[in-house]
């Protein structure tokens, strides 16, 4: 491949934190992402995924599913627009969905009657999936700081049949300390190194040292106000769609310095190892915790669990 396909600042951040061999497997997932089949969720709030497969059938477009989800359907045929197109995605039964995407939800594992707070929630992917991972019965905060991407969340939350969201257009670096949540998605702004393709000349000129600054100030903020409004006993899911260790290990290690009442919760993905079309890890920094390699199916993502010790269980 080309040195200059892949941006200068990208490079020099993988070559510093992975050896030889991770760091060509990255390069080479950047590569076969030009191919990055289309992925999508059916919304199980108003639909089952047999009803999907039953209408993309009726549709004439090819799908496979994928071992660790059963919501999950990958369409290799067809651009995101022939979706577009259909009654599924037009009604809100669908939402076109990226696979690693799909992953910090599903290792968050909502709770029926759960407070759950998703605190950078736009355009509301992880949201609606949070949601519907509840059976609609979680009481759900979902905060967002952008005014337009704020519309765009309750425009998807709508669409989708999600109740029982109060969507809140805050920074959540300064969300109230009177708040208090059982389990927190924090979905982190990010550099977004894990999502480029080579060649992606865009990704060159956005991913820079000022930006990779400006994001890890704001996932330490956001880390520790999560862990601030946490419960005791409650759980945090962290993740970012970055490879860089500067914002994903680096800042749990940290975090957890500064919060020594919690943990890391070793993230584990029923179905994510091994088999076919399951997703390459690369070596964690923290045990536990997960970063997935780019790849063809799979955007390059960085998940961790993190829980606050309840201190009336311990003494019992
Ligand atoms: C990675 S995107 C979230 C994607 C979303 N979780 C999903 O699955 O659809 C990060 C979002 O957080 C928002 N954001 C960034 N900093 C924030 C802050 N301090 N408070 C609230 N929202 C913030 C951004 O505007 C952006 O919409």
């Amino acid at each position: 491949m080309p040195e200059l396909e892949i941006p200068a600042f990208v490079r020099q951040q993988i070559a510093e934190s992975y050896g030889a061999d991770e760091a060509s497997l990255v390069e080479r997932g950047f590569d076969e992402a030009r191919t990055r089949p289309v992925t999508l969720r059916a919304n199980t709030l108003k639909a089952l995924p047999d009803d999907i497969a039953d209408a993309l059938d009726a549709a004439h477009i090819a799908y496979r599913r994928v071992p660790w989800y059963r919501d999950a359907f990958v369409l290799e045929d067809v651009r995101e627009k022939a979706v577009w197109d259909l009654d599924i995605y037009r009604e809100g039964r669908v939402y076109l969905q990226s696979l690693s995407s799909m992953m910090p939800p599903i290792v968050l594992e909502p709770r029926p009657g759960a407070d759950i707070l998703d605190m950078c929630a736009a355009p509301g992917g992880k949201t609606s999936q949070v949601v519907a991972l509840s059976d609609g019965a979680a009481h759900m905060t979902a905060c967002e700081m952008n005014g337009p991407r704020a519309e765009k969340l309750q425009y998807n939350l709508d669409k989708l049949g999600c109740r029982n969201v109060q969507v809140m257009r805050v920074d959540a670096r300064r969300l109230d300390k009177f708040f208090s949540f059982d389990q927190i998605l924090l979905d982190a702004p990010c550099t977004g190194s894990g999502t480029i393709c080579s060649g992606d000349e865009r990704a060159g000129r956005r991913i820079t040292e000022a930006l990779l600054n400006k994001v890890t100030r704001s996932q330490r903020a956001l880390l520790d106000r999560a862990l601030d409004v946490l419960k005791p006993g409650g759980t945090l899911v962290y993740s970012t769609c970055s490879i860089f260790p500067a914002e994903n290990e680096e800042q749990v290690a940290a975090a957890l310095k500064r919060h020594r009442d919690c943990e890391v919760a070793p993230v584990e993905l029923a179905g994510a190892d091994g088999e076919a079309d399951a997703p390459i890890m690369l070596p964690g920094r923290i045990e536990g915790t997960c970063t997935i390699c780019p790849s063809r199916l799979y955007e390059g993502f960085f998940i961790a669990r993190i829980t606050k010790k309840d201190p009336k269980k311990r003494k019992r």
